[in-house]
């Protein structure tokens, strides 16, 4: 018996990896009974003794699980976001970010269209991501088309894991996958009429090695909900107000109604950026205000 991880999925076969080899395997029949359905990513026990004949025995625990692209023990996130068209926005930042941070996964923020932006507009980048890495999150600019220096960035920080692309249609998602993955050759840009199909529609997510990382090769959410966050968790997903959570009056202080908040006071002084607690506060006002069929299914 092996240990491996699944990197691909056609057909009833997954293709199991392991030392440089990859297996081609079958679900044992009782996986079925078990209602267990291997996904990319998951680390299973299986059986082989050649190639294409392995049986998959057995799936370990999951760090997570995401629904789109369908794939577990994401280590990674990278948040693509353009600095224009469409225009970056913080608060889709936040908001991924929040996410990201609910379901165990490190972000990282890649900016892309720098190459667009004049010299007021790169000042302004500039400053977000001196607010965001001094918050803990790496953020990169592209320079796309120059130079290759924010690709390298890029894989290096993903290090070892496996990491999820997402970010809102037009962002550059595509544009991104394939410069780190030529062979791919993802569609960008307008839909494809010669081909007749828009584009993210046939394809199965496959786990593809770039340097020592891991990359689905299925570009993932656009947008996302908070459906799984309860109100209470959310302070924590906010790096910067956890910094400070410990001089708050109140212990559990959500920073919203209660009096001597050390969060709030940063707020107004500047020491936490005020979009994030505008941010912090849609959110919580959104998880609090949601009906009672969205509340969530499963404890964490
Ligand atoms: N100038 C410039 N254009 C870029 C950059 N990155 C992407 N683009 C362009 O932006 C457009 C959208 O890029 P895509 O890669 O298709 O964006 P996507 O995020 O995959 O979009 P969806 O498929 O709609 O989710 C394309 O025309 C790209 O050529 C960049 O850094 N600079
Ligand atoms: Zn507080």
């Amino acid at each position: 018996m092996q240990k491996g991880q699944v990197r691909k999925a056609i057909s009833g076969f997954y293709y199991v990896y392991v030392d440089g080899q990859t297996y081609q395997t079958r679900g044992r029949g009782n996986f079925r009974v078990k209602n267990m359905a291997p996904l990319i990513g998951d680390f299973v026990d299986f059986e082989s003794d050649n190639l294409t004949e392995g049986v998959l025995l057995d799936i370990y625990p999951r760090k997570n699980e995401l629904v789109r692209p369908t794939v577990a023990n994401v280590d990674c996130g990278v948040i693509v976001m353009s600095a224009i068209e469409p225009d970056f926005s913080s608060y889709l930042v936040d908001r991924f970010l929040v996410y990201l941070e609910a379901n165990n996964i490190s972000p990282i923020i890649y900016v892309t269209k720098i190459d667009l932006l004049d010299e007021t507009a790169k000042a302004d980048m500039l400053e977000y991501k001196t607010y965001y890495e001094s918050i803990g999150y790496k953020m990169i600019l592209s320079d796309y088309p120059a130079g290759a220096s924010s690709l390298e960035a890029l894989v290096t920080n993903i290090g070892k894991g496996m990491a999820v692309f997402m970010g809102q249609s037009g962002a550059g998602k595509s544009t991104l996958l394939n410069q780190l993955m030529p062979e791919l050759d993802l569609q960008t840009g307008e839909i494809s009429t010669s081909l007749g199909r828009g584009r993210h529609t046939t394809r199965h997510v496959e786990l593809h090695p770039v340097g020592d990382a891991l990359i689905a090769d299925t570009p993932g959410f656009s947008t996302i909900d908070l459906i799984d966050i309860e109100a209470v968790d959310l302070p924590s997903f906010f790096p910067d107000f956890e910094a400070l959570r410990d001089q708050c009056r109140f212990g559990g202080c959500m920073h919203i109604n209660e009096p001597n908040c050390r969060v709030k006071e940063a707020v107004a002084s500047g020491e936490v950026a005020p979009y994030r607690y505008e941010h912090y506060l849609q959110f919580h006002e959104e998880i609090v205000g949601r009906k009672p069929m969205y509340i969530k299914k499963n404890k964490r």
